[in-house]
Protein backbone atom coordinates (compact mmCIF):
# COMPACT_ATOMS: atom_id res chain seq x y z
CA UNK A 1 0.00 0.00 0.00
CA UNK A 2 1.00 3.28 -0.95
CA UNK A 3 1.80 5.72 1.86
CA UNK A 4 -0.72 8.47 0.72
CA UNK A 5 -3.19 5.36 0.39
CA UNK A 6 -2.68 4.21 4.44
CA UNK A 7 -2.53 8.19 5.53
CA UNK A 8 -6.49 8.13 3.76
CA UNK A 9 -7.20 5.03 5.50
CA UNK A 10 -6.24 6.01 8.56
CA UNK A 11 -8.05 9.51 8.77
CA UNK A 12 -10.98 7.99 7.03
CA UNK A 13 -13.22 8.14 10.19
CA UNK A 14 -12.30 11.94 10.24
CA UNK A 15 -13.06 11.96 6.27
CA UNK A 16 -16.51 10.78 6.57
CA UNK A 17 -17.18 13.48 9.30
CA UNK A 18 -16.02 16.63 7.56
CA UNK A 19 -18.44 14.88 4.84
CA UNK A 20 -21.04 14.89 6.54
CA UNK A 21 -20.71 18.08 8.58
CA UNK A 22 -23.72 20.57 8.58
CA UNK A 23 -21.27 22.81 6.38
CA UNK A 24 -20.99 20.66 3.67
CA UNK A 25 -23.93 19.01 4.23
CA UNK A 26 -26.24 22.03 3.22
CA UNK A 27 -23.37 23.34 0.25
CA UNK A 28 -23.99 20.42 -1.11
CA UNK A 29 -28.02 20.77 -0.95
CA UNK A 30 -27.67 24.61 -1.40
CA UNK A 31 -29.10 25.47 1.71
CA UNK A 32 -26.06 26.81 3.38
CA UNK A 33 -26.98 30.37 4.08
CA UNK A 34 -25.34 33.09 2.84
CA UNK A 35 -23.77 34.60 6.31
CA UNK A 36 -22.16 31.37 6.71
CA UNK A 37 -21.01 31.72 3.24
CA UNK A 38 -19.60 34.75 3.46
CA UNK A 39 -17.64 34.74 6.47
CA UNK A 40 -16.33 31.32 5.02
CA UNK A 41 -15.15 33.06 1.66
CA UNK A 42 -13.62 35.88 4.10
CA UNK A 43 -12.14 33.76 6.14
CA UNK A 44 -10.79 31.51 3.50
CA UNK A 45 -9.40 34.61 1.58
CA UNK A 46 -7.28 34.98 4.48
CA UNK A 47 -6.35 31.66 5.05
CA UNK A 48 -5.04 31.61 0.80
CA UNK A 49 -2.57 34.02 1.77
CA UNK A 50 -1.22 31.38 4.32
CA UNK A 51 -1.08 28.40 2.17
CA UNK A 52 0.16 30.02 -0.73
CA UNK A 53 3.29 31.28 1.75
CA UNK A 54 3.51 27.65 3.04
CA UNK A 55 3.94 26.50 -0.31
CA UNK A 56 6.53 28.86 -1.64
CA UNK A 57 8.45 28.04 1.07
CA UNK A 58 7.93 24.27 -0.06
CA UNK A 59 9.35 24.97 -3.26
CA UNK A 60 12.23 26.47 -1.69
CA UNK A 61 12.84 23.18 0.39
CA UNK A 62 12.32 20.96 -2.39
CA UNK A 63 15.19 19.02 -3.14
CA UNK A 64 14.55 18.41 -6.81
CA UNK A 65 13.72 21.64 -9.75
CA UNK A 66 10.61 19.46 -11.13
CA UNK A 67 9.31 19.87 -7.48
CA UNK A 68 10.40 24.04 -6.79
CA UNK A 69 7.75 24.39 -10.03
CA UNK A 70 5.27 22.05 -8.39
CA UNK A 71 5.02 23.71 -5.30
CA UNK A 72 6.31 27.37 -6.85
CA UNK A 73 3.15 26.96 -9.42
CA UNK A 74 0.64 26.14 -6.04
CA UNK A 75 1.52 28.88 -4.57
CA UNK A 76 0.24 30.65 -7.83
CA UNK A 77 -2.75 28.99 -8.36
CA UNK A 78 -3.84 29.65 -4.71
CA UNK A 79 -2.92 33.38 -4.66
CA UNK A 80 -4.26 34.28 -8.26
CA UNK A 81 -6.86 30.97 -9.03
CA UNK A 82 -8.46 30.93 -5.91
CA UNK A 83 -8.85 33.99 -4.90
CA UNK A 84 -10.88 34.95 -8.28
CA UNK A 85 -12.73 32.27 -7.28
CA UNK A 86 -13.48 34.42 -3.96
CA UNK A 87 -13.19 37.89 -5.81
CA UNK A 88 -16.59 36.95 -7.70
CA UNK A 89 -18.35 35.96 -4.31
CA UNK A 90 -17.19 39.09 -2.78
CA UNK A 91 -18.80 41.11 -5.03
CA UNK A 92 -22.16 39.30 -4.70
CA UNK A 93 -22.05 39.49 -1.25
CA UNK A 94 -20.80 43.06 -1.61
CA UNK A 95 -17.66 42.67 0.56
CA UNK A 96 -15.48 45.48 -0.45
CA UNK A 97 -11.31 45.23 -0.46
CA UNK A 98 -11.46 47.95 2.96
CA UNK A 99 -14.35 45.37 4.76
CA UNK A 100 -12.21 42.10 3.68
CA UNK A 101 -8.96 44.42 5.15
CA UNK A 102 -10.84 45.20 8.07
CA UNK A 103 -12.17 41.45 8.91
CA UNK A 104 -9.84 39.74 11.83
CA UNK A 105 -8.79 36.09 11.16
CA UNK A 106 -11.26 34.32 13.13
CA UNK A 107 -9.58 32.02 15.89
CA UNK A 108 -9.37 28.98 13.43
CA UNK A 109 -8.15 30.83 10.87
CA UNK A 110 -5.42 31.96 12.73
CA UNK A 111 -4.85 28.68 13.92
CA UNK A 112 -4.54 26.61 10.57
CA UNK A 113 -2.55 29.50 8.94
CA UNK A 114 0.06 29.80 12.32
CA UNK A 115 0.01 26.36 11.94
CA UNK A 116 1.09 25.67 8.26
CA UNK A 117 3.27 29.12 8.28
CA UNK A 118 5.09 27.64 11.32
CA UNK A 119 5.33 24.01 9.88
CA UNK A 120 6.49 25.54 6.35
CA UNK A 121 9.71 26.92 8.37
CA UNK A 122 10.51 24.59 10.89
CA UNK A 123 10.20 21.08 9.68
CA UNK A 124 11.55 19.18 7.24
CA UNK A 125 10.31 19.26 3.41
CA UNK A 126 8.36 15.71 3.74
CA UNK A 127 6.90 16.93 6.71
CA UNK A 128 5.81 20.00 5.55
CA UNK A 129 3.95 18.36 2.35
CA UNK A 130 2.26 15.90 4.79
CA UNK A 131 0.87 18.65 6.46
CA UNK A 132 -0.35 20.95 3.21
CA UNK A 133 -1.70 17.43 1.39
CA UNK A 134 -5.18 17.95 3.21
CA UNK A 135 -5.61 21.01 1.78
CA UNK A 136 -5.62 19.99 -1.14
CA UNK A 137 -6.93 16.20 -0.97
CA UNK A 138 -9.94 16.56 1.24
CA UNK A 139 -10.87 19.65 -0.78
CA UNK A 140 -10.58 17.35 -4.00
CA UNK A 141 -12.72 14.90 -2.36
CA UNK A 142 -15.23 16.99 -0.79
CA UNK A 143 -15.55 18.67 -4.01
CA UNK A 144 -16.26 15.85 -6.03
CA UNK A 145 -18.48 13.92 -3.01
CA UNK A 146 -20.92 17.18 -3.18
CA UNK A 147 -20.72 17.73 -6.35
CA UNK A 148 -22.28 14.25 -7.05
CA UNK A 149 -25.08 15.34 -5.05
CA UNK A 150 -25.24 18.43 -5.38
CA UNK A 151 -28.75 20.44 -5.57
CA UNK A 152 -29.68 21.54 -9.24
CA UNK A 153 -29.22 25.59 -9.87
CA UNK A 154 -27.03 25.69 -6.63
CA UNK A 155 -25.86 29.17 -5.47
CA UNK A 156 -22.54 27.94 -4.98
CA UNK A 157 -22.09 26.19 -8.21
CA UNK A 158 -18.82 27.86 -8.58
CA UNK A 159 -17.03 26.88 -5.98
CA UNK A 160 -18.06 23.38 -6.13
CA UNK A 161 -17.11 23.27 -9.75
CA UNK A 162 -13.44 24.53 -8.56
CA UNK A 163 -12.63 21.81 -6.33
CA UNK A 164 -14.93 19.23 -8.53
CA UNK A 165 -12.69 20.34 -11.40
CA UNK A 166 -10.45 18.45 -13.55
CA UNK A 167 -7.67 21.01 -13.00
CA UNK A 168 -7.69 21.27 -9.46
CA UNK A 169 -7.50 17.04 -9.53
CA UNK A 170 -4.89 17.18 -12.07
CA UNK A 171 -2.80 19.03 -9.51
CA UNK A 172 -3.77 16.86 -6.23
CA UNK A 173 -2.76 14.13 -7.85
CA UNK A 174 0.60 15.48 -8.60
CA UNK A 175 0.93 16.61 -4.85
CA UNK A 176 -0.11 12.86 -3.92
CA UNK A 177 2.83 11.60 -6.32
CA UNK A 178 5.30 13.62 -4.99
CA UNK A 179 3.90 12.75 -0.98
CA UNK A 180 4.67 9.36 -2.11
CA UNK A 181 8.02 9.57 -3.78
CA UNK A 182 9.47 11.59 -0.82
CA UNK A 183 7.89 9.41 1.78
CA UNK A 184 9.47 6.15 -0.01
CA UNK A 185 12.76 7.77 0.90
CA UNK A 186 12.42 8.80 4.24
CA UNK A 187 13.24 7.51 7.58
CA UNK A 188 10.40 5.73 9.84
CA UNK A 189 10.86 8.98 12.01
CA UNK A 190 9.94 11.42 9.06
CA UNK A 191 7.20 8.77 7.91
CA UNK A 192 5.35 8.60 11.79
CA UNK A 193 5.98 13.35 11.66
CA UNK A 194 4.13 13.02 8.35
CA UNK A 195 1.55 11.18 9.43
CA UNK A 196 1.10 13.60 12.83
CA UNK A 197 1.15 16.57 10.79
CA UNK A 198 -1.52 15.22 7.68
CA UNK A 199 -3.97 14.23 10.78
CA UNK A 200 -3.16 17.65 12.81
CA UNK A 201 -4.02 19.04 9.45
CA UNK A 202 -6.78 17.48 8.42
CA UNK A 203 -8.89 18.21 11.78
CA UNK A 204 -7.64 21.88 11.41
CA UNK A 205 -9.87 21.77 7.92
CA UNK A 206 -13.06 20.34 10.10
CA UNK A 207 -12.09 23.48 11.94
CA UNK A 208 -12.11 25.45 9.79
CA UNK A 209 -15.14 24.80 7.96
CA UNK A 210 -17.24 24.14 11.88
CA UNK A 211 -15.92 27.92 12.44
CA UNK A 212 -17.43 28.90 9.71
CA UNK A 213 -20.54 27.08 10.17
CA UNK A 214 -21.04 28.72 13.55
CA UNK A 215 -19.63 32.18 12.49
CA UNK A 216 -16.83 32.32 14.89
CA UNK A 217 -15.72 35.72 16.09
CA UNK A 218 -13.47 36.00 18.85
CA UNK A 219 -14.72 35.60 22.57
CA UNK A 220 -12.79 39.15 23.83
C1 LIG B 1 -9.30 26.02 4.50
C2 LIG B 1 -9.00 25.59 3.08
N1 LIG B 1 -8.33 24.43 2.87
C3 LIG B 1 -8.03 24.10 1.57
C4 LIG B 1 -8.41 24.88 0.50
C5 LIG B 1 -8.11 24.44 -0.91
N2 LIG B 1 -6.92 24.99 -1.37
C6 LIG B 1 -9.05 26.05 0.77
N3 LIG B 1 -9.45 26.90 -0.21
N4 LIG B 1 -9.37 26.42 2.07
Amino acid sequence: MSFTAEIWQENAALFETIRTMPFNQELADGTLSQERFRHYMIQDAHYLIAFGRALAVAAAKADNTDEIVQFAHGAHTAIIVERSLHADFMEQFNVSPATFAATPLSPATHHYSSYLIATAWSASYPVVLAALLPCFWIYAEIGRDILARAAKNNPYDSWISTYAGEEFHAAVRGVIATVDRVASVASAETRRDMHIAYTHAAKLEWMFWDSAYRLEQWPV
